[in-house]
């Protein structure tokens, strides 16, 4: 279970994090949309304690009831990937390139489990001997996926996690993150800036927009009827018909 409540993050001039609230419990799945420079991304590291050298946070960040902000270290990295796991944008900046991935799975976990979690993200056994350099975009994200989920977090946090890869690996990754999510009965925290992915994949969506939540509640209700203008926009500016 994640809870953030006023969360502030600032680099010592104006706040580019500004009063952001919000849950997800075990099981749900939660959207954060918003224009590129919003502060998703930010309010997402946060969660893992991993806040660029410079930021400043405030308000509270808990995990599992244990409060995040100022944890050492060494109790942060047992709360991650334990409690909580993330999946960034880029794969390459997740993994190590001198390393076999199945070695680098292993670390996590152990040589058995290497390999069911190979199996389970889709990838052929042989994966296991490969570096990084030698998988597709789609193929490296999915050993990223496995990684984060080597040890069952119970809340998965994914920062544009498809934005790098063409539309149709785009497409299956999501399927990927969508099934094992429910089968494991994780939660999701989901940022994007594409609003049909997140109607897809969530239940509940916040729309940031300069540091601040605009906008928030059920997406089915959100995308009905939008209650902002930037989430209008948003939304004229998405893929998706507004679903009146
Ligand atoms: N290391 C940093 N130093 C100074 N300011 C930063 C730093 N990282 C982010 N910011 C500021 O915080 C704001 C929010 O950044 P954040 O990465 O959370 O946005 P985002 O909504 O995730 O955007 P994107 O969709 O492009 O990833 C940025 O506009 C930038 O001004």
């Amino acid at each position: 279970m994640i809870e953030i409540e006023k969360l502030r993050i600032d680099f010592g001039g104006a706040p580019v994090v500004d009063g952001v609230s919000l849950a997800v419990a075990p099981g749900e799945r939660v959207g954060l949309i918003g224009e590129s420079g919003s502060g998703k991304s930010l309010t997402a590291l946060a969660v893992l304690g991993l806040l660029p050298p410079g930021a400043r946070a405030a308000g509270r960040v808990a995990i599992d009831g244990t409060d995040v902000l100022g944890l050492p270290e060494r109790r942060l990295a047992r709360l991650r990937g334990d409690r909580v796991a993330m999946v960034f944008q880029e794969p390459m900046t997740a993994l190590d390139p001198v390393m076999r991935v199945g070695r680098q799975l292993a670390l996590v976990s152990s040589k058995a489990r290497a390999r069911e979690l190979l199996e389970l993200v889709g990838l052929p056994a042989d994966t296991y001997r490969a570096y990084p350099h030698q998988l597709s975009g789609g193929q490296r994200q999915r050993i990223v996926l496995a990684i984060a989920l080597a040890r069952d977090p119970a809340v998965l946090i994914c920062d544009e996690p498809t934005t790098a890869l063409d539309v149709r690996v785009q497409a299956r990754v999501l399927d990927l993150i969508d099934g094992l999510a429910a089968e494991r009965g994780a939660g999701l925290l989901f940022v994007s800036h594409d609003l049909a992915v997140v109607s897809n994949l969530c239940s509940r969506v916040l729309v940031m927009r300069a540091g601040r939540v605009v906008e928030s509640g059920p997406v089915a209700e959100v995308l009905a009827a939008p209650r902002h203008e930037y989430t209008a926009a948003l939304l004229a500016a998405s893929d998706l018909e507004a679903r009146t």
